[in-house]
């Protein structure tokens, strides 16, 4: 897919807790197709710390008003300064990048998408994408505690939600993965994002269960774009830089021990 440079207009910045910000961009010509599952090197300005661009993933695009969407968590230097982006700043973007998760062959798959603190930002956009094509889909979203699950309106117009949290103020108390949703029916197909112990969580009861599962891995990234590998995950077909060949990947092709 051809990837873009652009210099995208912030339309809003909403605080939606005091370590998450959703910021809406976007430019007088239509925005280019872009797929669930790819992300944006977001350029940072205004930092003297941030050399590089940071990957964050496409949260949704809406169509009907032309923006692409990023949820980001405030961890350090350059998601910090990118929270103070004000409407009618420009942002300089990326994108689309990497490779996407695969859509099911037919949508009466049962498919089920894990998100695991701000790693549900990419699973709003499959989640439409997936109802779109009349699949349905499950969400299970896990945080900490009840203020790091967000957007749980905007989940809910596209599928049915359930949640849990480790210090049982909303949803189910525990792991996602010890979540009842889990026993109580029986899924075609994952998709998961979030920490990487999660994932490998969800990668586990995904392959004793005999369930196809796509992960998409936050591995450190630089260039974005394949060119420094500092992102190498190992795969059944060596060394591949997740920016490029994913982020998503499907748990067969990784060599993690589970
Ligand atoms: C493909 C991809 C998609 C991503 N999507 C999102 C998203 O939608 N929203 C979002 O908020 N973040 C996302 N991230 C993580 C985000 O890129 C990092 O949090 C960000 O680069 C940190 O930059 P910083 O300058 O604020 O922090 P830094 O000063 O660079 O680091 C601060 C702290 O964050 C940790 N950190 C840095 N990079 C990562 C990373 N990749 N994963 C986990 N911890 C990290 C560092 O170890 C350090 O402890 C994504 C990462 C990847 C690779
Ligand atoms: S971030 Fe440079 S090769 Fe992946």
């Amino acid at each position: 897919m051809k990837k873009y440079i652009l210099d995208l207009t912030v339309t809003e910045n909403i605080r939606l807790h005091a370590n998450y910000v959703l910021i809406k961009l976007t430019q007088s010509d239509p925005l280019p197709e872009m797929l669930p599952g790819q992300f944006a090197e977001i350029r940072i300005d205004g930092s003297n710390t941030t050399f590089l661009r940071r990957p964050i993933s496409i949260n949704y695009v809406d169509r009907r008003t032309n923006e692409v969407w990023f949820l980001v968590q405030l961890v350090g230097d350059g998601t910090r300064k990118l929270a103070t982006v004000k409407q009618g700043d420009t942002v300089n973007v990326v994108l689309p990048l990497g490779n996407g998760f695969s859509m099911p062959e037919t949508p009466e798959k049962k498919v089920l998408l894990i998100g695991g603190g701000v790693g549900t930002a990419p699973m709003l956009y499959l989640g439409e994408a997936l109802l779109k094509m009349g699949c349905k889909p499950t969400f299970l979203l896990g945080a900490r505690s009840k203020n790091d699950l967000l957007q749980l309106d905007e989940f809910a117009a596209f599928g049915d939600v359930y949640t849990t949290t480790e210090d049982g103020s909303m949803g189910e108390k525990g792991y996602v993965t010890q979540h009842s949703v889990l026993a109580n029916n029986k899924f075609d197909m994952i998709y998961t994002c979030g920490p990487k112990p999660m994932m490998m969580a969800v990668a586990k009861y995904a392959k004793s269960n005999d369930i196809e599962c796509e992960v998409s891995l936050e591995n450190t990234m630089a260039c974005g774009v394949g060119a420094c590998l500092c992102c190498v995950e190992k795969t059944d077909e060596g060394h591949v830089c997740v920016c490029k060949e994913g982020p998503v990947f499907n748990i067969k092709k990784l060599l993690w021990q589970i």
